[in-house]
């Protein structure tokens, strides 16, 4: 054993003896944190460019910014960086794609006529890595959405369209959850909204529910396929009325019992999803989480370590909701190192779930319910600063994930091999073309 593992292997004892003082088992959060899965979004790796290689805008109030070198431009090369992403991260993870995300070969088909044809590549590799696979229909970037408007649109011609879209992309989704043997959940976010205030907030919410019920129509076993659905405040052009408001699809679901997605970006800036949980679980199956950072708008940042993501953990635990909820992660930035940015902000997911894991909630809530609140605070207090991090360090050691920094090491190496000659091609390409 080198030096650095055994150092690892010390700290952790004393921290596990320190954890065992309050009561609370190590090795039992471990294990259950290893079974926990993060579902990584795919369009981290690419801006959210897709492949079908249409040149069409984001839209859909999107954006990202930043230009860091090395991209993905092929699935090859997303799933090249997938692969290094996963090795970085401690557990067994999964993948959420975008429908924008299928490899359509010359004759690129328009997003009705998509079907799981155009995902056996996806299928197959992530078969072979034993991953489960995630699903979205792309409500944006085409030219039918470019009004903002696609299940929602007062146009039955437009709204067809869309709901073929919807359609198509479940049954996507259910022969991903097929193939792999884990349920595949299917998320429906849309853009629809207005810019400045409407006249009418009533019809548009009609179309959207009658649209909605024709997209999921038909049936599929749980086992394989689940249904989200994604409300949001606002975007870029939809500053004064989103169709699928919170409201909207809290009502949605409870009715309907698909899954509600709670995207951690899209409620009012001091607005935390975390308190949402125990109200939303008493009506719906389950939940998606889209765990992401907004900062001062929906401008989804890297996840970090912010008293938002420990709510969100400690909530997940407390409550005893990890069963019924799928975490999936939901930001881009383009101004850093795409690989690094899954690995900070999946690490920082699973360190704020093992971090929630690690408290001694059952002291807390004896505290509680005894009335003594002053204790309760205390202890909640002091547990902020237990040794969390050699248990982190430990569960990394033992799951064959780097260490500390020593993750960064292996994106850099990555970089300069890879990210860079990527860029260089691209570079000569446009030269030639
Ligand atoms: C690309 C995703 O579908 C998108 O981020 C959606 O989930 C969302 O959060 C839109 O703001
Ligand atoms: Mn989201």
């Amino acid at each position: 054993m080198s030096d650095s593992c055994a150092s690892v292997e010390q700290a952790y004892q004393l921290a596990r003896e320190r954890y065992a003082s309050l009561g609370v088992d190590t090795e039992q959060a471990l294990a259950r944190l290893a079974t926990i899965p993060i579902s990584l979004h795919c369009w981290q790796g690419d801006d959210v460019v897709g492949f079908e290689q249409s040149g069409d805008e984001l839209g859909g109030g999107l954006a990202v910014t930043g230009n860091y070198p090395g991209k993905a431009n092929t699935p090859d090369e997303l799933r090249s960086d997938l692969e290094l992403a996963y090795s970085l991260i401690p557990g067994k993870h999964r993948l959420n794609l975008h429908a924008i995300y299928g490899e359509f070969g010359s004759h690129v088909p328009d997003r009705n006529e998509i079907d799981t044809d155009h995902f056996t590549g996806w299928i197959d590799w992530a078969k072979d890595q034993q991953i489960g696979l995630d699903f979205n229909p792309t409500y944006f970037a085409h030219p039918k959405a470019n009004d903002g408007l696609t299940l929602a649109h007062p146009d039955k011609a437009i709204r067809d369209f869309w709901i073929e879209h919807g359609i198509a992309c479940r049954k996507i989704g259910a022969a991903m959850g097929q193939a792999t043997g884990t349920a595949c959940v299917t998320n429906s976010w849309i853009p629809d909204g207005y810019k400045d205030t409407p006249a009418d907030r009533k019809s548009p919410r009609l179309r959207l529910l009658d649209s909605l019920d024709k997209v999921f129509a038909e049936k599929f076993d749980p086992q394989i396929h689940l249904d989200a659905v994604e409300s949001k405040l606002f975007g870029i052009g939809s500053e004064s009325y989103v169709v699928g408001s919170h409201e909207f699809y809290l009502g949605y679901a409870i009715t309907r019992q698909t899954l509600l997605c709670l995207d951690a970006g899209h409620f009012h800036p001091t607005e935390g999803i975390a308190d949402k949980f125990s109200s939303v679980l008493m009506h719906v199956p389950e939940m998606l989480l889209h765990v992401s950072r907004g900062v001062r708008w929906d401008s989804d940042h890297v996840v970090t370590y912010t008293d938002d993501l420990q709510a969100i953990a400690l909530e997940l635990v407390r409550g005893d909701y990890l069963a019924r909820t799928h975490i999936g992660l939901d930001y881009f930035d383009a101004s850093i190192n795409r690989i690094a940015a899954w690995a900070i902000g999946t690490r920082n997911m699973l360190k704020a779930l093992l971090m929630a894991l690690l408290e001694p909630t059952e002291q807390l809530i004896a505290y509680e319910q005894s009335g003594d609140f002053t204790a309760r605070l205390a202890l909640m207090e002091e547990a902020k600063v237990l040794p969390f991090g050699a248990v982190w360090d430990y569960h990394c050691l033992k799951s064959e994930a780097p260490v500390g920094m020593a993750w960064l090491n292996k994106v850099k190496d990555y970089e300069q091999s890879t990210l860079l000659s990527r860029e260089a091609e691209c570079s000569a390409a446009s030269v030639n073309a």
